[in-house]
């Protein structure tokens, strides 16, 4: 039994899935193309990066295998596979819930691609009981585009800027010490209200600092509220057998809460490496450890940063030899991801891909596992790991 690990590498798709193209995502591959633009020296980054992407920790673990790519000659030594994902939507709270295993397999409401993106009844309701007196944006955007776009219109009218993208989101920037951090806070928790009985899966509090369009940056005080899974997920048959779920960085909004004893949070992948250590230190056997690495998706894919992607993806696997040095010997880690972040498809949304299915530990044997069906094998896998209840989807690959 031991304790189990679960390493999300936020948006690290591996391929397009066979559903990509009623995603507008045909072609589709975040890491193949990261592979591609560092082999042909277009993802080099001054100082962080350069030249072919290395990767050789992932690599011994089974990850180009994963993926089917043939550059890679090491016999893998994890578990090692794909997963498809069967939720209707490519957001993050599917991919996670769905890793958990609880698909979803309802349609989430979305905002329409125009000009003004949200009904006016909506934003009339927030904006009556939120107490300001007006919004910005109120379209599809970017969120740092936005910011340098409209920052300094909020901060002389203190109207925060609402807007939104192709994934089931309300998202909210205010200046944090202009507007405060807790005002965008409540704002947000009215909003979640409010946009309940459009099925709407998050709204997202996105603060920045600084005084003017080109130095507005946004900080780690983004918070999510999400709406609760449909089901009991695979942290929840934890809590309730006893065990302590550790989440680590966003893992706790995305699950809305439920399901956690303690949340660590970090700002930036290392850090949140270290979180996830520091809970490893502390877990009893039969728990779980769950962390989701943001940077890959939120400052690389969505902002298309190739050499910023590959240099994060280098970063973390210099850091994989820690994790390995300290689990013990019944232990379970699987890395894998939510959803794909092509950083050299058009747009800035996410892309939907399958993901990669590495898991390993001490006294777990090698071997290849095809490409899954639904990411709630990882789930299954990691209940019977746990010897939990069985989740109610997917099957155990162990
Ligand atoms: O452009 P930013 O604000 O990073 O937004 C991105 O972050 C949202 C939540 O992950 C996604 O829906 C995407 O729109
Ligand atoms: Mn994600
Ligand atoms: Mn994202």
């Amino acid at each position: 039994m031991a304790r189990a690990i679960i390493l999300v590498l936020d948006s690290f798709g591996i391929g397009t899935a066979p559903d990509a193209e009623a995603f507008g995502d045909d072609g589709a591959d975040t890491f193949g193309h990261i592979l591609a633009a560092c082999l042909a020296g277009e993802a080099d980054v001054d100082g962080r990066r350069e030249g072919p992407l290395r990767l050789p920790n992932l690599e011994r673990l089974g990850l180009f295998a994963a993926a089917g790519r043939g550059e890679s000659r090491m016999r893998p030594q994890a578990v090692w596979g794909s997963a498809c994902e069967i939720s209707h939507g490519k957001d993050t709270p599917s991919g996670h819930w769905e890793i958990a295993g609880v698909p979803v397999l309802f349609d989430w409401g979305y905002f329409p691609r125009t000009e003004p993106a949200f009904p006016p009844e909506l934003i009339r309701q927030i904006v009556d009981d939120g107490g300001i007196d007006g919004i910005l944006g109120d379209k599809h955007a970017s969120g740092t585009e936005v910011i340098r776009e409209l920052g300094e219109e909020s901060v002389a009218t203190g109207r925060p800027i609402f807007y939104t993208s192709s994934d089931s989101v309300l998202q909210i920037a205010a200046h944090e010490t202009h507007f405060g951090l807790e005002r965008l806070y409540d704002l947000c928790a009215v909003a979640r209200r409010h946009v309940d009985p459009l099925n709407i899966g998050r709204v997202i509090a996105r603060p920045f600092t600084g005084e003017t369009a080109e130095t507005f940056t946004r900080t780690a005080n983004r918070r999510d509220f999400s709406v609760p899974p449909p089901q009991a997920t695979l942290l929840e048959s934890a809590t309730r057998a006893g065990r302590s779920v550790h989440a680590i960085g966003k893992i706790a909004d995305i699950f809305a809460h439920r399901g956690i004893t303690r949340t660590l949070k970090g700002d930036g992948n290392m850090a949140l490496f270290d979180r996830t250590l520091e809970a490893l230190g502390q877990a009893a056997d039969g728990d779980l450890v769950f962390a989701n690495f943001v940077d890959f998706d939120m400052l690389y894919g969505h902002r298309r940063d190739v050499g910023g992607y590959a240099a994060a993806l280098e970063a973390f696997d210099r850091r994989l030899p820690e994790l390995q040095a300290a689990m013990r010997p019944g232990d379970l880690a699987v890395v894998t991801a939510d959803h794909g972040c092509d950083p050299t498809f058009r747009g800035s949304d996410h892309t939907r891909e399958v993901v990669p299915v590495l898991a390993f530990g001490p006294a777990i044997e090698p071997k290849p596992i095809g490409r899954r069906e639904t990411f709630a094998d990882i789930g299954a896998s990691v209940a019977a790991h746990l010897s939990l209840e069985a989740t109610s989807n997917g099957r155990s690959f162990l």
